[in-house]
């Protein structure tokens, strides 16, 4: 089946379709919302028999008239402020369009840290799952109002792709505004080739993505709907980026409309491992010689052996990056503080329990901790 062909069932199939909208589709050039859009689109989603979950933008965008601003507010509290008077009117919005076709909807507003620890991540997958048992349609964005700098998902492509894999979704459909990934930004290269099918998500994939579009309304640009891409389509979920500018874009993408098809990992990882394949926000990085990252190819847990300078300040349990001497290999929790990394980090494994004057805890990452990116 061709890509377009796929996605048209898919749009009327019946498993579980994640649709993420950006800022740019929900928001005219003077502010508003396009609410005539809107209701059109969830006509079409209303249809399908299979649940659907949307992943919404546009509160910053569409609250930021209230507070005088025409640009993309820069001071955080002035984001967290229009997001507050932004999601009031989307969340009501959605849920009249919803209304429309005789269904509920409900607003699910997320941090970073609803994702990231485990227990909290549990809780809200139990949420989501009561909800698309019950055909209630839930609307999710980021809790813009409370979500600091620091801790933040920043763009909803990849909490979007978070949901996907978090519910099992069958596919993710990335509507922007753009019909899909060109091998550079085609708002400023006219000569940019639009590319059908993505196999696998390399560096030179990854080089071809640039900033957001023109409007200053979008904030991931394409890096950020890779890394969902990546991590949906690690997870088992076929993912589509596809334009959502026209009048009726899922009528389209039915008609064969083209797009962006990153297919699903022929292999997808456990739940546990997709989980930590998903989070975002490591404390430190820890640099490993080539043998360890082979080792790690291989399926071996890290030791402290292989790791060849620390970084950052973390806890036992924390989140860390791994980088071989080509860059990024994947993440994972550290049985170790960073602390106790730094004395251990290169020592054989019979010399821990001496250097740190106390029983080590084995690998410095165990393998069941790890995901690894390619
Ligand atoms: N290689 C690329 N292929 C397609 N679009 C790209 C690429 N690099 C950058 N872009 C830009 O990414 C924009 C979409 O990202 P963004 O503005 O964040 O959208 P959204 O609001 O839908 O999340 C497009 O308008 C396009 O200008
Ligand atoms: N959570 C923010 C949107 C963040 C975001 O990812 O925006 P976009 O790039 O337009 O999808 C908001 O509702 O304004």
């Amino acid at each position: 089946m061709t890509g377009a062909a796929d996605l048209a069932s898919r749009l009327t199939g019946d498993g579980l379709l994640v649709v993420k909208i950006g800022s740019s589709l929900l928001i005219d050039e003077s502010g508003r919302l396009r609410e005539a859009w809107m209701g059109r689109l969830v006509e079409h989603l209303a249809r399908r028999p299979g649940p659907v979950v949307l992943v919404s933008s546009g509160a910053i965008a569409l609250g930021r008239g209230a507070l005088g601003l025409d640009a993309r507010p820069r001071l955080l509290a002035q984001a967290q402020a229009a997001a507050a008077v932004g999601q009031i009117h989307l969340a009501a919005a959605w849920s009249s369009c919803w209304r429309a076709q005789g269904r509920d909807s409900a607003q699910i507003l997320l941090t970073l840290g609803d994702l990231e620890q485990r227990r909290r991540y549990l809780n809200a997958r139990a949420t989501l799952e009561t909800l698309v048992e019950r055909r209630i349609v839930p609307v999710v964005n980021e809790n813009d109002t409370v979500a600091t700098e620091e801790i933040r998902f920043g763009d909803n492509d990849r909490l979007a792709a978070r949901v996907a894999q978090l519910l099992g979704a069958e596919a993710l459909l990335l509507l922007s505004d753009v019909d899909g990934l060109y091998t550079a930004d085609p708002g400023s290269h006219a000569n940019a080739r639009h590319i059908e099918r993505v196999e696998q998500i390399t560096p030179e994939i990854e080089a071809m993505a640039g900033q957001p579009g023109r409007r200053g309304v979008g904030t991931g640009g394409m890096a950020s709907k890779l890394a969902a891409a990546r991590i949906a389509s690690g997870a088992g979920v076929a993912v589509w980026l596809a334009s959502g500018l026209s009048e009726d874009p899922i009528g389209e993408l039915q008609n064969g409309a083209r797009s962006t098809c990153f297919p699903p990992s022929a292999r997808p990882r456990a739940q546990r491992k997709q989980w930590l394949a998903g989070l975002q926000a490591p404390a430190g990085r820890l640099h490993l010689d080539e043998g360890a990252v082979a080792a790690l190819q291989g399926g071996a847990s890290l030791l402290a052996v292989g790791v060849r300078a620390v970084e950052g300040e973390f806890d036992r349990g924390d989140l860390v990056q791994l980088l071989g001497p080509r860059g990024p290999v994947g993440q994972g929790l550290c049985a170790y503080s960073a602390d106790e990394a730094r004395r251990i980090a290169g020592c054989q494994s019979d010399r821990i329990d001496e250097v740190l004057g106390e029983a080590g805890r084995g690998a410095m990452v165990h393998r069941d901790d790890i995901a690894l990116s390619f």
